[in-house]
């Protein structure tokens, strides 16, 4: 294969990448900790397995496969033990994304890992809503919740995860999807059916991972029993030829993150990659980093691997932004506004 790294309109590509505004949709909160936050997490909290040194977190966050990758994740998450813990990753997080121009974000968090590790759960709302407020306030960047459920930790972890996403006292302001996260062998979809039902009915909007490291039946399920509107990765509805037209038709999303695929091991390869299958197929593909620092990756590159894949140009990278807007749970006025910014950047961008 041939390394066009170097190649003088690539790097035009990266450059246009960087300040292409952007939306993201797919991205954990404690994933998103960045190699400085961990290491000051992890010097606050010594008894921890995490290394402090950032250079030796390269090698920490290198995984032999998915349950390696999540067990690593957990010694993350021990990190965040109190309610200015999770304001200052937060507030953090925002900056790291206002840094790549992503103007808006979903990001998934999983209050249950918090509040079963003893943190209070109203100053767990009110920390992430003053982070929230402070990032679009100084940052100008938009942060929106999705609370999911950590599915291995049962269904006592769907109950804590619907009661803190439906009750009014509780139920904060920035909320806006209910989703279902981790490791898929031996932790069937239907099963958090009466949870999602509930998110729904309280309005909030349904983005479950499937086909993440199971296949196409797990997307299905996904669909017929979580009602979702998006699906997280849904990387193996590639061998589903009768999905792949169902996602197209309904115009169903999917949350594409392939850097987190290689790294997780659930794909092989970039190369063999579904993303440009789902394209041929007229599917939705938005493009997402998943959890950047432990894939060793951000937004910007995410954008560049899928430019190279799909083979895409500037226009092909601004109607690829686009789609991570249309399909976003921002308001008609909020996508208006970012999608003429995406097309005033790009305009001005290949204008002679
Ligand atoms: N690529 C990913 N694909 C899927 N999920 C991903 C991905 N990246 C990050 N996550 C996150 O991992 C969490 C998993 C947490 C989990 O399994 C668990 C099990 C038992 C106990 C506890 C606990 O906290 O005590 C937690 C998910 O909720 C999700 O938000
Ligand atoms: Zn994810």
């Amino acid at each position: 294969m041939t390394d066009h790294r170097d190649a003088p309109a690539v790097r035009d590509l990266h450059a246009f990448i960087a300040g292409l505004p952007k939306a993201e949709l797919h991205v954990h909160h404690v994933g998103s900790a960045s190699p400085r936050i961990v290491s000051e997490l992890a010097a606050r909290h010594p008894d921890s397995k995490v290394p402090t040194d950032p250079e030796a977190l390269v090698d920490y966050f290198t995984f032999t496969d998915f349950a390696h990758f999540i067990e690593v994740y957990l010694s993350v998450v021990d990190l965040i033990r109190t309610p200015e813990d999770v304001r200052l990753l937060t507030y953090e997080v925002a900056r790291d994304m206002a840094r790549q121009q992503v103007r808006y974000a979903e990001l998934t968090i999983t209050p249950f890992s918090s509040t079963r590790r003893g943190i209070d759960e109203r100053a767990f709302m009110d920390a992430i809503e003053d982070a929230r407020k402070a990032a679009e306030a100084e940052f100008g960047t938009v942060l929106r919740w999705c609370f999911d459920i950590p599915g291995e930790a049962g269904l006592e972890s769907a109950e804590e995860t619907a009661r803190l996403a439906t009750d009014d006292r509780l139920r904060p302001e920035g909320l806006v999807s209910f989703g279902l996260g981790g490791p898929e062998i031996g932790v069937p979809r239907p099963q958090f059916k009466p949870y999602f039902d509930r998110a729904i009915a309280a309005g909030l909007r349904s983005v479950p991972h499937a086909g993440e490291t199971t296949g196409p039946e797990t997307v299905w399920d996904a669909l017929n029993e979580l009602r979702a509107e998006r699906i997280g990765h849904g990387t193996s509805s590639a061998r589903d030829p009768k999905l792949l037209a169902h996602l197209a038709e309904h115009r169903i999303p999917l949350e594409v993150c392939p850097t987190s695929n290689i790294a997780t091991r659930a794909v092989r390869t970039l190369e063999e990659h579904p993303i440009k299958e789902f394209t041929r197929a007229g599917v939705i593909v938005t493009v997402n980093s998943d959890d950047p620092p432990m894939f060793g990756t951000d937004l910007n590159n995410e954008y560049a691997v899928a430019a190279r894949l799909l083979g895409l140009d500037e226009r092909g990278l601004a109607s690829l932004a686009g789609n991570g807007v249309e399909a976003s749970f921002l308001d008609d006025a909020g996508k208006a506004k970012l999608v003429a910014e995406i097309d005033a950047y790009t305009a001005a961008w290949l204008a002679p």
